[in-house]
């Protein structure tokens, strides 16, 4: 029965929250999963990528695992030329990395921005999520048919539902690890997670996240059919730190790797660490994400045994550019990655 409004007042707060939002049916996830599926092959695939993930985290593989790829994904024919080039580099290098391709179709905003190929696909503003889960799915199908393990930011929630199957490490930014949404939502991921530290450089709000991840937790949800549900989570043992600076301040270096192992070993937390050689910890210009690395490295081989992983920034091109009608094909149109070049060089010589 609909209650009769009683003041003026009260109806123009209806109107006003009826303009200020509006509603677009989406496909279930169950439904673009059927429409792009993931067969039992490639389920196995990932399956394995996942295990190889937890193996180096867990110190029962020594290799270093590589999170490398864009920043964001904003044109797919270059994001399948760069996974065709890292697939090749990733089995050169299999005896020393896991080599995982960064595939960032969310955009978290310090203000406002493109959010990325799953929100906007066209870069219009006007943003079509139906298209943007499309090509996002088609995106991941297609590199990881290539054979490589793929790397998201989990930033929206139900956005998990409808590519997680083809996830094999996620990220919980710097501007979500305090969120007790996105640690309920790791608490149920079947993939391992790392938290960032927040931007202004604090691990602990990570290490908070790490334990609230690995419990479990009752949360509002929606079926992969589209209904509402009460999502029961068992709790994700596969989480980690990632070290990314913050507030213009790097924390890669010994000392801060120290302190972060330690903490998270006070916490009873597994200590793997993976250094985000971009953003605070490269003062956000690409090149300096090599130092970064090669210092990593460094620490790692002298005996830095929390040490697990590097995180680079890279596409075909070096830089970033703004968004426009004459695009550099392979170029950032958000933060500065290395080049294609450059990315190789520095693996093959790490
Ligand atoms: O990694 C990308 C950016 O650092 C992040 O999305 C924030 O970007 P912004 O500060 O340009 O909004
Ligand atoms: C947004 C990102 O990182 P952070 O959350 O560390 O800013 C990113 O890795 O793309």
């Amino acid at each position: 029965m609909n209650m009769p409004l009683n003041t003026v007042g009260e109806r123009q707060m209806q109107s006003a929250a009826a303009t200020h939002r509006q509603e677009t049916a989406l496909p279930t996830p169950a439904e673009l999963r059927q429409r792009l599926p993931v067969d039992e092959r490639l389920a196995r695939q990932v399956g394995r990528h996942r295990q190889a993930v937890r193996d180096i985290l867990h110190g029962s593989d020594e290799r270093t695992l590589i999170v490398v790829g864009p920043c964001s994904v904003h044109d797919e024919v270059a994001a399948l030329e760069y996974g065709e080039k890292l697939k090749v580099l990733a089995d050169a290098l299999s005896d020393r990395f896991l080599i995982v391709m960064r595939a960032y179709l969310e955009k978290p905003r310090t203000t406002v921005g493109w959010k990325g190929l799953l929100y906007d696909p066209e870069r219009t503003g006007s943003g079509d999520l139906n298209e943007g889960l499309l090509r996002s799915r088609r995106l991941l199908l297609n590199l990881a048919e290539m054979g490589l393990p793929l790397a998201t930011e989990a930033l929206s929630p139900f956005a998990m539902d409808y590519l997680g199957d083809l996830v094999s490490w996620t990220a919980i930014g710097a501007r979500t690890t305090e969120s007790q949404i996105h640690r309920e939502m790791v608490s149920g991921l079947p993939m391992p997670a790392g938290f960032k530290n927040g931007t202004d450089g604090g691990i602990s709000v990570a290490i908070n996240a790490m334990q609230s991840g690995a419990h479990p937790h009752h949360h509002l949800g929606v079926s992969s059919h589209g209904t509402p549900v009460m999502v029961s989570t068992r709790g994700n043992p596969d989480t980690h730190l990632v070290l990314r600076g913050g507030r213009g301040i790097t924390n890669y270096d010994e000392q801060s790797i120290q302190h972060a192992t330690k903490s998270l070993s006070d916490a009873g937390l597994c200590a793997a660490i993976m250094v985000d050689c971009s953003h605070d910890n490269a003062c956000k210009q690409a090149e300096r994400q090599i130092d970064v690395a090669r210092e990593v490295m460094r620490q790692k081989h002298a005996g830095s045994a929390g040490i697990r992983g590097l995180m680079l920034e890279s596409f075909l091109e070096a830089g970033r550019q703004n968004d426009g009608d004459d695009l550099r094909y392979g170029c950032s149109i958000t933060d500065p990655c290395l080049s294609w070049d450059q990315t190789e060089a520095l693996l093959r010589s790490l």
